[in-house]
């Protein structure tokens, strides 16, 4: 297959990875279709045009694509009505990875299943509830700590751990509080002690082997990235088992694109945890750390175009910068600040408005080794304020 240039690009979800990919396709000259929820969203800032609908709803998801026509549909975000991408796959158009990726990545449940269930790959021991008395006795029988969460949601929304019974009743209300869409479905996982966790970033390709960045290691609070650091110092048989569970779960996926597969590292094992058919936040780091980053490497693979070589250029990290509060005027200072330390760098999102621990940037370093990169990107992000 040889993909001609320009394609036109319809991106569902236009935030910050958004925005990121839309500048790679740009750079070759496609034309990109920016969809979100919101108006000002970050990728419709740099996109050829854009369209604010829901795209949980197949009506405005039907309406965008027959104005539009696009080639290629590219969902940004978990939360799209997907079986209505399964029908746009059906039409002709090219889903990325497929219509059913994004089908079995949009809630918890499914990709679960599939990992665990269909191709035995060792998870988190796991259940589900869709009503309190469930979730109290389904958290009985995993024990405690451990971790609920909406089955669709991302970025830690509405996630909570566990440590005892009476906190069962608080983490089903913030759950289902914070679940996107109209499930009213949690799953409730045992809590991993691990060592550090790690996003492999997997690029599945249409007529060339899967290949692999170096991993990147991160860390969460309130399940949500804080930080992430390119290589993760972990043992070469642990990588290896990880690409040999990624190459399993994305084939079993199918089609073409980049691939964040999160996975938790204990002293013994290399466990799976998710994955992200598109770009990972924590991937963000490659914006510094390698020669092609996770955005441009996403649309090589969806282009057909070739990978030849994808270099780490050594110890780099990546430090979110949080909004504190609730804003519809946002203005940035610091930024010379931060800018001023060599082989530091700063993006800021766009973003039209803040609420507390709203992601509205990231700042980005290079180091010596991974511990100088992290304290310099922490560093950054930290002279940042949003005033
Ligand atoms: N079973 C678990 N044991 C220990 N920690 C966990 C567990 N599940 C989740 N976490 C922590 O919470 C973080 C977020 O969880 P998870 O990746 O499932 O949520 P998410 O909302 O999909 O996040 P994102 O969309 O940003 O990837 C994990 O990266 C990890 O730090
Ligand atoms: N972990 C998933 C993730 O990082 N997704 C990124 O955050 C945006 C939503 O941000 P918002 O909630 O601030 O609008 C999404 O559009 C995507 O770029
Ligand atoms: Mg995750």
């Amino acid at each position: 297959m040889s993909i001609k240039l320009p394609q036109k690009l319809m991106l569902l979800g236009s935030g910050e990875l958004g925005k990121e990919f839309a500048i790679a396709a740009q750079r070759l000259g496609n034309y990109v279709v920016a969809v979100d929820r919101y108006a000002n969203a970050p990728a419709m800032q740099v996109a050829d045009a854009y369209e604010v609908i829901s795209m949980l709803s197949a009506d405005d998801l039907e309406a965008v694509v027959t104005k539009h026509q696009p080639d290629i549909i590219i969902p940004e975000i978990e939360a799209i009505r997907t079986e209505k991408l399964l029908e746009f796959e059906q039409r002709g158009i090219t889903v990325i990875p497929t219509a059913a990726a994004t089908n079995y990545t949009m809630n918890r449940d499914r990709i679960r299943e599939l990992a665990h269930q269909e191709l035995g790959i060792r998870t988190a021991k796991y259940g589900y509830a869709t009503t309190l008395e469930e979730l109290i006795a389904v958290s009985d029988e995993i024990g405690f700590g451990n971790v609920v969460k909406p089955v669709m949601s991302s970025s830690g929304k509405g996630q909570s751990v566990v440590q005892d019974k009476s906190e069962v009743e608080k983490a089903w209300n913030y759950a289902i509080a914070n679940s996107r869409g109209d499930s009213q479905k949690v799953i409730v996982e045992e809590f991993i002690n691990f060592e550090i966790e790690i996003t492999l970033l997997t690029i599945k390709q249409w007529n060339a082997p899967t290949i692999f960045c170096s991993p990147i290691g991160h860390r969460q609070e309130r399940g949500d990235y804080q930080e992430s650091w390119q290589p993760a110092l972990i043992s070469e048989d642990k990588i290896l088992k990880a690409q040999e569970i990624a190459i399993k779960v994305t084939d079993a996926l199918g089609g073409a694109g980049i691939f964040g597969v999160e996975f938790f590292i204990t002293k013994d094992e290399v466990i799976f945890s998710e994955l992200s058919p598109r770009p990972h936040d924590t991937g963000m780091v490659t914006l510094i750390s390698q020669n092609l980053n996770e955005f441009e490497l996403h649309l090589r693979a969806i282009l057909d175009l070739p990978i030849p070589h994808i270099e780490q250029l050594g110890a780099s990290a990546s430090a979110v910068i949080l909004a504190s509060q609730k804003s519809d005027s946002i203005a940035f200072s610091g930024v010379a600040d931060a800018l001023s330390e060599k082989d530091v760098d700063i993006k800021l999102f766009g973003k039209p408005s803040a609420h507390p621990y709203r992601r509205m940037g990231v700042a980005l370093a290079k180091g010596i080794n991974v511990q100088e990169a992290r304290e310099k990107a922490t560093k950054a992000a930290s002279k940042i304020q949003i005033i």
